[in-house]
């Protein structure tokens, strides 16, 4: 069958009278009665293979790479090139294009996309405005929330909560599009009526090689955006600038967003916004500079999609951000803990400054940190080097070591912390073992001190040797501190 006619037999009888497909997928796992299976040629295997698993579920129709065979009764047809493009086009359709029923609001950048989609949500929904979420923490429609497994799901289900959106009646969804989205086409086809982009630092090198093809991946997001918002402090958000078409925002500079007066404080941050709609004085309880940068693209984002400012600022201040950044966690203890996600050198280099700030005269920094495997070795040194350079005592301890040897990982990270601080029994503690690292650390922290946990913020498993364990920074906590109170 030609492909073309599939698509359109799809899309029709989605909403027929026989409902005969009712969505489509690329992993065989999620197919139930009526779907569509895609079978994609991947690294690790091709989706073919999972074909009689999609029709025992009751797949209706199977779509491949080279022709396969199939029973009677089964609808099939082959790509002739493109297929994770071509999906995205089928699965578009099939959802009724949702991307052009919403305000669709896309966020790239290495750090900053899950609290600035999430921050973009609060505010709409806080002025009365429903609001979708793609991203890696959460997948959202209306009031519907699901927790996500990757930051950018593949296409089939990036549309699907789209169409849940607009069946929700949203008027804008906040999506996190990763570098690895859109080299893979998991957004293809969408018009994004605004698109931001925040910073680009190292990461993700395993996949993308060098830093420059990384900012050639998330730079293909303006292609796809009415207005693109850069953050101008950046220096790739600058090179972007000169490439023109775009709108800035910046707290350093000019910029056609930007803010002055900021003022960081212990339990909040204020600032006056210089908008293209106006001047507004902004009071949130988020803290650090890092996060003023957020809430400022936020803000921009959402007037350059044309919400009101004057509607917005309101909800600022019971806007909080995305769980397990820069999180406290109190159980009465005369020492503050934080959780956070900081899992690249930048991340951590600016997670530690904003510790410093916080820290009372006299406390001691505690950093405990680790580097995810089957990511970015080149990374693991260099965040190394960020945490030696801030912190006052280091827990260096795993983080998802995946599928490698959790020992390497420390091995691989360790040359970025100089040899005399590695030497230094008190200052300098290693354990593989993350949920010990955090009693080590807590048994140790002295009225006054600050112990920042880094990495795995909202997570809620740790994966050692390929498994995912229940685990959380923040319940590890609290069993050590509920117990001994
Ligand atoms: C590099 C990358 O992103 N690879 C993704 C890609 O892999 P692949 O094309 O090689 O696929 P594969 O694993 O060989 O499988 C081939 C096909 O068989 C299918 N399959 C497989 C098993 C099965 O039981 N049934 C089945 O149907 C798969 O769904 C796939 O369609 O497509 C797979 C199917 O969707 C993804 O699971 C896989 O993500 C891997 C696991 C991954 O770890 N990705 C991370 C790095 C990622 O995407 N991260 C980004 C950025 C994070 C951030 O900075 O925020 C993200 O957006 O999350
Ligand atoms: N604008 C920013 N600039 C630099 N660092 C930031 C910024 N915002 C957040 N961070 C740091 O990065 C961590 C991760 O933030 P966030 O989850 O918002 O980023 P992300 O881009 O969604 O990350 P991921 O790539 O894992 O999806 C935070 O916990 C904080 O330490
Ligand atoms: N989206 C990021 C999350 C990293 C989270 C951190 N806890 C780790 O495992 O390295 C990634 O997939 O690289
Ligand atoms: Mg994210």
């Amino acid at each position: 069958m030609n492909l073309d006619t599939l698509i359109d037999g799809l899309a029709q009888r989605r909403s027929g009278p026989d409902g005969e497909v009712l969505d489509l997928t690329c992993d065989s796992r999620e197919v139930r009665p009526g779907w569509a299976f895609i079978a994609l040629k991947g690294e690790k295997t091709d989706g073919a293979a999972f074909v009689p698993q999609a029709l025992a579920q009751g797949a209706c129709a199977v779509i491949s790479e080279s022709p396969l065979e199939l029973p009677a009764g089964i609808a099939a047809c082959t790509f002739l090139a493109d297929p994770r493009l071509r999906m995205a086009e089928m699965a578009r359709r099939m959802h009724g294009t949702p991307d052009e029923r919403l305000a669709l609001l896309g966020v790239t950048g290495t750090n900053g996309k899950t609290t600035t989609t999430t921050l973009i949500r609060q505010l709409l929904r806080g002025a009365g405005i429903g609001c979708g979420l793609v991203g890696t923490v959460l997948n959202a429609a209306g009031d519907q929330e699901e927790e996500a497994i990757r930051t950018t799901p593949e296409s089939p289900t990036f549309y699907r909560w789209l169409r849940r959106s607009v069946e929700a009646g949203d008027a804008a969804s906040a999506v996190e599009v990763s570098s690895h989205a859109l080299c893979l086409g998991r957004v293809h086809a969408a018009l994004f009526k605004v698109g931001v982009f925040t910073n680009l630092t190292q990461d993700h090198l395993d996949y993308h090689i060098t830093l420059e093809a990384y900012f050639e991946a998330k730079a293909l997001l303006r292609n796809q955006c009415g207005r693109f918002l850069v953050n101008a402090d950046d220096p790739f958000g600058r090179r972007l600038l000169e490439g023109g078409r775009c709108w800035s925002y910046a707290i350093d500079r000019e910029a056609d967003y930007r803010m002055t007066d900021l003022v960081l404080g212990p339990t909040g941050t204020r600032f006056h916004l210089h908008a293209l709609q106006g001047e507004f004085e902004v009071e949130s309880p988020l803290l650090g500079r890092f996060n003023a940068y957020n809430l400022l693209a936020a803000l921009a984002a959402c007037a350059e999609a044309g919400f009101d400012l004057n509607r917005l600022i309101p909800a600022v201040p019971r806007v909080t951000g995305a769980p397990g950044r820069l999180e406290r966690v109190d159980c009465g203890q005369p020492f503050g803990v934080m959780v956070d996600y900081a899992h690249t050198p930048d991340a951590l280099e600016k997670l530690l400054t904003e510790g410093r700030r916080l820290l009372p005269p006299g406390g001691r920094l505690h950093v405990l940190f680790g580097c995810g495997g089957d990511r970015d070795r080149a990374k693991r040194p260099l965040m190394a080097a960020a945490v030696a350079a801030g912190a006052d005592v280091l827990w260096h301890t795993s983080d998802n070591p995946r599928t490698e040897d959790p020992e390497r990982i420390l091995d691989d990270a360790a040359p970025g912390i100089p040899e005399a601080l590695r030497a230094d029994g008190t200052r300098y503690h290693r354990n593989a073992d993350r949920r010990a690292a955090v009693a080590q650390a807590l048994a140790d922290c002295r009225p006054g001190d600050l112990l920042l946990l880094a990495g795995k913020g909202h997570e809620p498993y740790q994966e050692i040797h390929g498994v995912k364990h229940p685990y959380s920074d923040r319940n590890a906590v609290e069993a050590v501190l509920g117990a001994s109170r």
